[in-house]
C-alpha cells in the first residue's frame, strides 16, 4: 500500500509520512501518545504531514506565529493561525495527502509563551477526506522539481484538540494548565536533528546515482577524434571527463561512509540522552547540521557537472539527471536552509575553540582542534599518504576556526556587540566551518577505506578513490593550505600529479565503482544510465513516446502557426 502510494505521485505525497511525521511520533511522543498513533502511522492507517514551516518563518523556528493556547476550562488547545504569514507553508502532503499533522505551534498557557511544540491535529476526515471544521488546506503550486509531492498549505480558526495531543515526551502541560519544562528546550528539534542526518544518505545516494549515470554514458557515449585516423575514442578516455567525474564518484563513496559514521553517532547519542545524558546533543546538533549542508551543497553541484559532462542528452529529462538535480537542490534548502546549518556548526565550532584557548581538551570531532599546532612545519610532505593528507585537512580546519574566532574576539574588543561581531565575521565563520566538515569527512573517508572489512584488492581501489578525493579537495582550496605555509607550492604541484595519476589509475574500475551502488535501473529512471548499455535505441523510444509526438501535426500548428504564417506570405 505505501508503496504504491508512493509511486502514485500525482499529488499524492507520502514521503513526508515516512520521514518526518512517523519519526516525529517515535522521538516526542510519550509511551501512551505511541500506543495510539505509533502503529496507526506505520501502518498507513492515518497519513502525516510535518507542519513547522510557515509562510513568513522556515529557519527561524522560535519566529512561528501559529498558536496553542492551553483552555484549563475543557482541557484543551486552540490552535490559531492569527496572520497571512502564520499560514503553514511547504510541509509535504499537507496540501491534498495527509490527514494528519504534527503542528509546531508557540505554547501559550496561564498566559505566557513557551516557546514552539509539537502538537498532533486532525487535518482531514478519516470518512471523505475533506477538511475538518475550521482547517484550511491546499496545495503550493508547481515547484522546481518534485512535483508528485502535494507541498501544501494549512490555515487553523481556532481548532480545539485535546489536551493529549500536545506530544509531552519532553516538556508537558498538566490539566491545570502547569507547564512542565524538557531537559533540553531544544528537545523539540530533536526530529530535525534526525532528519539532517539522514539527508547525508539522500545526498550520497543522489550523486551516486549521477555517477552511475554519467560514468555508464561516458562508455557508451563516443566522440571526436583523440588522434587523427582513429576510432572515436569513448569520452572517458578524455582527462578532463575523468576529472569531472571521478571526484563526484569519491565524493558519494565519501558521503556514503559519511552518513555511516551519522547514523551510528546519532543512535549513540540519542541512546544516552534516553538515559537522561544530555552531554552529546551539542555535538550531535553540530555534526548533523553541518554535514547536511556540505553533503547536500557538494551533490547538488556534482550532480550538475554530471549533467554537463552528458553533453545534449544529459540536459533531456530522458537522462534522469534534471530530476535528481531538482531533488538535491531541495536538500539544500529542506530541513534547515545550508547557510543557516552551517553558521549553527560553526557557533559550536567558536564554543570549542574558546574552551580548548582555556585549557579544556577536546574530544570527538572537534579534538584535533586542542592537538593541531598553530605553526605550520612546511617540508616536502609525501602527498600521497593517507596520514598527510588528512592532518592537512585538520591543520587547514584549526587555522580557520582560530583565525575566524580572534577575528570575532578582536571585533567584540574594540566594542562591538557579540551578536554584530558575530554577523561581521559571518562569511569567515561559514568558510571554517566548511573547512571543519571538509576535513571530517576526509578523516572519515581514510578511517573507513583501512578499517573496513573487505578484499584487499578492493582496499587498494578504495584508498586510490580517498586519495583522489582528498588530493582534489587541495587543489581546489589549495590558497587555504598555502596560506600560512603549511603546504608549499612544491606540495600543491605533487598534489596535482597524484591526482592525475589517481584519475589514470580509478579508470579501469569506473564502471565497477557505480555497479556496486547497485542501483537498479527503476530506481535510476535514466536511459544514458542503462544497465544494459543500450542507450541510443531507447532513446529514440524514449523519444517518440513524449505526448507532443501523439500527433504529426499538432493542434498549436492549425491555431497559432498556420495563421501567423499565412499572414506574414500576404504580406510579401
Ligand atoms: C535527491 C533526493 C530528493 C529528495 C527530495 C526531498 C525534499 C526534502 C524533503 C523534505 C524534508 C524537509 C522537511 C522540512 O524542511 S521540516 C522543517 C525544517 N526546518 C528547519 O530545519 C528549521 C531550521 N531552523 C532551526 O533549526 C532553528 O531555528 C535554528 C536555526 C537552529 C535556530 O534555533 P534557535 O534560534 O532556537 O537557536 P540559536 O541559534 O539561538 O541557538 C541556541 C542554542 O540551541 C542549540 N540548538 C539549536 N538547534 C538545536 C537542535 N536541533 N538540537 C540541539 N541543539 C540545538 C544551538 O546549538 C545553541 O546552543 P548554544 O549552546 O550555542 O546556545
Ligand atoms: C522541497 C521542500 C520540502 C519542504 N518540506 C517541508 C516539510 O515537510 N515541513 C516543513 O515544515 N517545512 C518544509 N519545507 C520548508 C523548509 O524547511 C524551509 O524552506 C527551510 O527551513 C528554509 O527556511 P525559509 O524558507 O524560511 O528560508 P529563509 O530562512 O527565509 O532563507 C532565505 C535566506 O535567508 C538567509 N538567512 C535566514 N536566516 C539567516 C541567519 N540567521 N543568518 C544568515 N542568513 C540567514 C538564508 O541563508 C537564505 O539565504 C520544505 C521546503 C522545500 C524546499
Amino acid at each position: 500500500m505505501a508503496a504504491a502510494l508512493q509511486t502514485l505521485g500525482g499529488g499524492i505525497g507520502i514521503t513526508l509520512h515516512w520521514i518526518a511525521f512517523t519519526p516525529t511520533i517515535e522521538q516526542q511522543a510519550t509511551e501512551e501518545q505511541k500506543k495510539k498513533w505509533l502503529k496507526l502511522a506505520q501502518d498507513v492507517a492515518i497519513v502525516g504531514a510535518y507542519a513547522q514551516t510557515e509562510m513568513g518563518h522556515g529557519t527561524f523556528v522560535r519566529g512561528l506565529e501559529t498558536t496553542a493556547t492551553y483552555d484549563p476550562s475543557t482541557q484543551e488547545f486552540v490552535i490559531n493561525s492569527p496572520t497571512l504569514t502564520s499560514t503553514k507553508w511547504w510541509p509535504g502532503g499537507l496540501g491534498k495527502t495527509a490527514n494528519h499533522a504534527t503542528v509546531m505551534a508557540q505554547l501559550y498557557t496561564r498566559g505566557k509563551c513557551y516557546g514552539p511544540h509539537n502538537f498532533m491535529v486532525q487535518i482531514r476526515s478519516l470518512e471523505n477526506h475533506q477538511p475538518c471544521p475550521g482547517v484550511t488546506l491546499g496545495d503550493i503550486g508547481p515547484k522546481m522539481e518534485s512535483n508528485g509531492n502535494d507541498n501544501g498549505f494549512a490555515r487553523f480558526d481556532h481548532v480545539r484538540i485535546p489536551r493529549e495531543n500536545m506530544l509531552m515526551k519532553f516538556a508537558r502541560v498538566e490539566a491545570d494548565g502547569t507547564y512542565v519544562q524538557p531537559p533540553s528546550s531544544k528537545l523539540a528539534y530533536s526530529n530535525m536533528v534526525y532528519l539532517r542526518g539522514t539527508f547525508v544518505m539522500s545526498a550520497a545516494q543522489a550523486l551516486a546515482s549521477a555517477t552511475t549515470i554519467a560514468v555508464r554514458y561516458s562508455c557508451v557515449r563516443r566522440q571526436s577524434e583523440m588522434k587523427p585516423g582513429e576510432p572515436e575514442p569513448q569520452i572517458l578516455e578524455y582527462q578532463t571527463q575523468q576529472y569531472k567525474l571521478f571526484p563526484q564518484l569519491a565524493a558519494a563513496y565519501a558521503f556514503w561512509f559519511a552518513s555511516w559514521f551519522m547514523t551510528q553517532q546519532h543512535g549513540s547519542i540519542t541512546g544516552s540522552m534516553e538515559k537522561g545524558d544530555m552531554s552529546g546533543l551539542a555535538e550531535l546538533h553540530a555534526l548533523s547540521a553541518g554535514l547536511k549542508s556540505y553533503t547536500t551543497a557538494v551533490t547538488a553541484r556534482g550532480i550538475d557537472v554530471c549533467r554537463m559532462a552528458c553533453g545534449g542528452h544529459g540536459y533531456s529529462h530522458a537522462s534522469g539527471l534534471p530530476a535528481l538535480f531538482g531533488g538535491a537542490a531541495a536538500l539544500c534548502t529542506a530541513e534547515g536552509e545550508n547557510t543557516v546549518m552551517m553558521l549553527q556548526t560553526a557557533r559550536y565550532l567558536v564554543k570549542c575553540f574558546a574552551q580548548s584557548q582555556a585549557g579544556k581538551r577536546l574530544t570527538g570531532t572537534v579534538a584535533y582542534l586542542s592537538a593541531v599546532q598553530p605553526s605550520p612545519v612546511a617540508g616536502n610532505r609525501n602527498m600521497s599518504d593517507l596520514g598527510t593528507l588528512v592532518a592537512a585537512f585538520q591543520h587547514r580546519a584549526a587555522r580557520m576556526v582560530r583565525h575566524a574566532a580572534m577575528q570575532m574576539q578582536g571585533e567584540m574588543q574594540k566594542g562591538k556587540a557579540r551578536e554584530d561581531a558575530w554577523n561581521s565575521c559571518s562569511v569567515l565563520l561559514i568558510k571554517a566551518a566548511e573547512a571543519h566538515v571538509h576535513s571530517f569527512v576526509v578523516r572519515n573517508f581514510a578511517e573507513t577505506v583501512q578499517t573496513v572489512e573487505v578484499d584487499e584488492s578492493v582496499r587498494a581501489v578504495l584508498t586510490s578513490l580517498c586519495q583522489l578525493y582528498s588530493l582534489y579537495g587541495i587543489t581546489e582550496h589549495a590558497g587555504d593550505f598555502l596560506k600560512d605555509g603549511y603546504l608549499t607550492g612544491r606540495d600543491i604541484d605533487a598534489a596535482s600529479s597524484h591526482l592525475s595519476a589517481m584519475l589514470a589509475r580509478v579508470r579501469p574500475d569506473a564502471v565497477a565503482l557505480v555497479d556496486a551502488f547497485d542501483l537498479h535501473d527503476k530506481i535510476l529512471r535514466s536511459v544514458l544510465g542503462r544497465y544494459d548499455g543500450r542507450v541510443y535505441e531507447h532513446l529514440y523510444e524514449w523519444a517518440k513516446k513524449s505526448p507532443l509526438n501523439k500527433s504529426e501535426v499538432h493542434e498549436s500548428y492549425y491555431k497559432y502557426l498556420q495563421p501567423f504564417l499565412k499572414s506574414n506570405r500576404a504580406k510579401l
